[in-house]
C-alpha cells in the first residue's frame, strides 16, 4: 500500500465540537490483557487505528477470536490459546507487541517475542520488562528474540528501576495471574495504566493503589468476562488544545475525561492558554492571551515532561509547535526520549524561531509567522505537531508519511475537516 500524504491548506479558523477517541495506549494493553481470561470480553470505544488493528492480528495469531461488531467495538474470546511463535513482521510494526509478554506468559507459561517496533524517538529499553517478569518467577533468554518461561508465576515485592509504562502493564497482568501477593513499587500511573488496572478489576482481579506508584495485587483471583469502555485519550485532548490555540479557534472538546487533564492544562497555561471545564467537556475559548508566563522575577520559564502525573512526554512536540505561536521565550525540556525533538528543523524551515540546544532541550521564541512547507512525519506526535503547524501556516503544506499520524489518531483529517480545516488525504506521490 502506498504511504499516505496530507495536503494541507493553512490559515483556516476552526470551530465546533469534537470528541476524542479512546486512548490508544489503554486499548493496546487491554486488548493484550483480554488473553488472560478464557471468558468473552467486549471492548468499547477502541480507537480503530493501525496499532490496534495490528495487535488484533497478533491476538488472532495465538488462537483467540477477535471481531469488530461496530467501528469501535471489539469482541475478544481467548477460550484456548497457544504461545505460538509470533510473526516478527507484525511485532516490529508496533511497540505494543511487547505487551503480549505478560498475558501469554501467565496463560501459557512461555512466550517467544520477536523485537517490538514503535516510534523511532530514541532508544527504547526493555530492561524494566525483564527485571519485573524475572522477579515474578520468569526465566528470560535473549537471542534474536526475547524468550520468557515460567511454569508458575509467584507474587513478589517488585521495585521497578524506572516507572516504565508498558513494563508496569506487563508486570500488573503477570501479577494478577501469579500465586500470592505482589507489591509493585515505583510503578507508572498514567491514565492508561489506570485504565488497564480497572479493566483487570472488571475481570475479577483484586488491585489496590490504582493511580499511585505503589500497587498491591492479590494474585490468582477467578477471572470472568466483562464489557469495558476505554477512556478518552488525554494525549488527543492535549493535541486538540494546541490545535485550537495555534489557529485561534474556539473548540469544545466533548467528553474529554477532565479528571486526567490537570497537568496538561497547567502546561498549556504556561503558554497563555486557559481552558474551561463544563461537566466533562473542555472548552478552549478563542480569545487566549497566548503570552508565555515568565517565572517569578521575569526569568525564562521551562516546560518539561516527566512520568505521570506530570506533563506527558507524548505532548512535548505539540507544546513546541504551540509555543511558536505564543509571545515570549520558553525552554522545552524533553527528558525521556533522545530523538523526539529533531523535527524542530522543519518548524525552523517554516519560520519558527527555535534553538535546539541539545537532543533534550529547545528554546522557542515566539510568536512567528509560519509558512507552508513539505515535510515527512517521523513519529506519531511529531507528525501531529506538523499537522498543527500546517493548519496554522500561511499557504499549502505537504506532510509525507502521514501513516505515522494515523498510528495514533483515528480519521483525523475527516474529523478536523468537520471543524473547518482543509486537509486532503491522498496516496503519497514520489518525486
Ligand atoms: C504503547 C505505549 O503505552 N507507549 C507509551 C509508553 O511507552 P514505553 O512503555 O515504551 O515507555 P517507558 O515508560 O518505558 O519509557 C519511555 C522513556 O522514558 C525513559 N524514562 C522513563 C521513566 C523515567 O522515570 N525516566 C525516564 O527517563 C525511559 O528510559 C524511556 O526511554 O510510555 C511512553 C512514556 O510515557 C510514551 O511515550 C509511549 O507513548
Ligand atoms: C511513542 C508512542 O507510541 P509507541 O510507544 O507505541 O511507539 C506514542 O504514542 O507517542
Amino acid at each position: 500500500m502506498a504511504p499516505i500524504q496530507y495536503i494541507v491548506e493553512g490559515g483556516q479558523r476552526l470551530s465546533g465540537s469534537i470528541e476524542p477517541s479512546g486512548n490508544k495506549n489503554s486499548a493496546l494493553p487491554i486488548i493484550a490483557a483480554a488473553l488472560l481470561t478464557e471468558h468473552p470480553v467486549v471492548l468499547e470505544n477502541v480507537p480503530r487505528i493501525r496499532d490496534t488493528e495490528t495487535l488484533v492480528e497478533l491476538v488472532r495469531s495465538v488462537g483467540a477470536s477477535a471481531e469488530w461488531s461496530a467501528r469501535n467495538t471489539l469482541h475478544i474470546h481467548a477460550k484456548s490459546i497457544r504461545a505460538a511463535d509470533l510473526d516478527p513482521e507484525l511485532c516490529v510494526r508496533i511497540r505494543a507487541s511487547i505487551l503480549l509478554a505478560g498475558p501469554l506468559l501467565a496463560r501459557c507459561g512461555e512466550v517467544m517475542l520477536p523485537p517490538p517496533g514503535g516510534d523511532v524517538i530514541g532508544r527504547r529499553r526493555l530492561d524494566t520488562h525483564v527485571l519485573a517478569l524475572e522477579q515474578l518467577g520468569a526465566k528470560v533468554t535473549a537471542t534474536d528474540r526475547l524468550e520468557f518461561r515460567a511454569p508458575k508465576l509467584a507474587g513478589a515485592d517488585v521495585f521497578l528501576d524506572e516507572p516504565s509504562v508498558t513494563a508496569t502493564e506487563n508486570a500488573l497482568v503477570a501479577a494478577v495471574a501469579a500465586d500470592g501477593v505482589t507489591h509493585l513499587r515505583n510503578a507508572a500511573s498514567e491514565p492508561h495504566v489506570q485504565d488497564l488496572a480497572n479493566f483487570l478489576v472488571a475481570l475479577g482481579a483484586r488491585i489496590e493503589g490504582i493511580g499511585t506508584n505503589n500497587m498491591i495485587i492479590h494474585g490468582q483471583a477467578t477471572l470472568g468476562g466483562t464489557t469495558y469502555r476505554i477512556q478518552p485519550d488525554h494525549i488527543e485532548v492535549g493535541s486538540l488544545i494546541g490545535l485550537a490555540a495555534v489557529t485561534r479557534s474556539p473548540l469544545r472538546i466533548a467528553r474529554a475525561g477532565v479528571e486526567h487533564l490537570r497537568s496538561i492544562r497547567m502546561g498549556f497555561e504556561r503558554l497563555g492558554i486557559v481552558c474551561r471545564i463544563e461537566g466533562d467537556d473542555l472548552i478552549v475559548p478563542s480569545n487566549q492571551t497566548l503570552k508565555i508566563q515568565d517565572d517569578f522575577g521575569g526569568h525564562v520559564p521551562k516546560l518539561e515532561d516527566q512520568p505521570w502525573p506530570a506533563f506527558p512526554a507524548d505532548l512535548m512536540s505539540i507544546a513546541i509547535v504551540t509555543a511558536t505561536q505564543c509571545e515570549g521565550v520558553i525552554l522545552m525540556f524533553e527528558k525521556m526520549f533522545e530523538s523526539r525533538m529533531f523535527f524542530v528543523d522543519k518548524l525552523i524551515a517554516m519560520g519558527a524561531r527555535i534553538v535546539l540546544c541539545d537532543p533534550h532541550r529547545a528554546i522557542i521564541a515566539g510568536p512567528s509567522r509560519l509558512h507552508g512547507a513539505t515535510m515527512t512525519s517521523p513519529d506519531i506526535r511529531a507528525g501531529m505537531a506538523m499537522l498543527l503547524a500546517a493548519v496554522c501556516a500561511e499557504g499549502t503544506s505537504t506532510i509525507n508519511n502521514a501513516d505515522q499520524i494515523e498510528r495514533g489518531y483515528e480519521r483525523i483529517e475527516e474529523r478536523l475537516n468537520a471543524l473547518g480545516a482543509r486537509i486532503k488525504r491522498v496516496p503519497e506521490r514520489k518525486g
